[in-house]
């Protein structure tokens, strides 16, 4: 289980300090699935970096499992199984797919680089032996990041915005891929996303808004108040639908 603890952040910005996350309490329970949602600007990558070590509250802690980690570095947590995705992942030029993935999973992974591979909708034959570099096209990229984070068995995963650069075929089999993270390798799933079949996978949806949580609950729940709140675009009198979906007269 992995507590945020009356967490605050205050960021020294160039026109002084700056609060950018107040009284943040949460608690995400084991293997669940949770996705962080809400306005531009709320404060959701700034909690993702608490949660990955890569910045200290102000003020509050953070648990696992009963383990206080406020003061633990990414290292230390990467230790402990709390992994991070990239909006952009990184490319390692000289490397090939099969290498990395061995390095991340360590020496038990030998064998199952393939089903990793597998996992994320890759053909090993095909990406085993390419190199990790500009050849791959971001939306590869992406699925070798998370094939990597398989490797690594994590406990929590942790991804900003993974929609981000990926087209809409390769989509869809991202969400397949985190379901099947999810449920197959028992991760607790916790996604940044504003993308609807994303939220559809969600066992809780917290919605951030103005540094605080605003509302937590199921997509039943919580997809009316964000329609509500974002409003029709186009403005055209669209229908909402009994499955919250809307009918555009467009
Ligand atoms: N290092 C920083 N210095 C000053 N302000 C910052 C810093 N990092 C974030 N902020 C500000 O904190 C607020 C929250 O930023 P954050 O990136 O966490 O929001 P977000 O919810 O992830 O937004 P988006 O949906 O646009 O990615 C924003 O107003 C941002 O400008």
């Amino acid at each position: 289980m992995l507590e945020l603890k009356d967490v605050s952040l205050t960021i020294e910005g160039e026109k002084g300090a700056v609060e950018i996350l107040h009284n943040i309490n949460l608690t995400l329970e084991d293997r669940r699935f949770y996705v962080i949602t809400g306005p531009n600007g709320g404060g959701k990558s700034s909690l993702a970096k608490l949660l990955m070590g890569i910045y200290r509250p102000t003020y509050g802690r953070i648990i696992l499992d009963g383990q206080d980690i406020t003061d633990l570095g990414i290292t230390e947590r990467a230790r402990l199984g709390v992994g991070y995705a990239f909006q952009q992942p990184p490319r390692f030029k000289g490397l090939t797919v099969k290498e990395l993935l061995q390095l991340a999973g360590g020496k038990n992974s030998f064998g199952n680089v393939c089903n990793y591979l597998f996992d994320v909708g890759l053909c090993p034959q095909d990406y085993q032996d390419r190199e990790v570099d500009a050849s791959l096209s971001g939306g590869e990229l992406k699925r070798i990041e998370i094939a990597t984070l398989l490797a690594r068995k994590l406990k929590v995963a942790l991804y900003d915005e993974p929609e981000a650069g990926i087209d809409l075929w390769s989509f869809g089999r991202l969400t397949e891929t985190f379901k099947t993270m999810h449920k197959k390798y028992a991760t607790t799933m916790i996604i940044i996303s504003h993308q609807e079949r994303i939220l559809s996978l969600a066992d809780e949806i917290i919605m951030i808004a103005e540094g605080s949580v605003k509302q937590k609950g199921t997509k039943e729940q919580i997809w009316p108040l964000i329609m509500d709140e974002a409003g029709c675009a186009c403005s055209k009198d669209c229908i909402e639908r009994a499955d919250n979906n809307a009918e555009c007269n467009r």
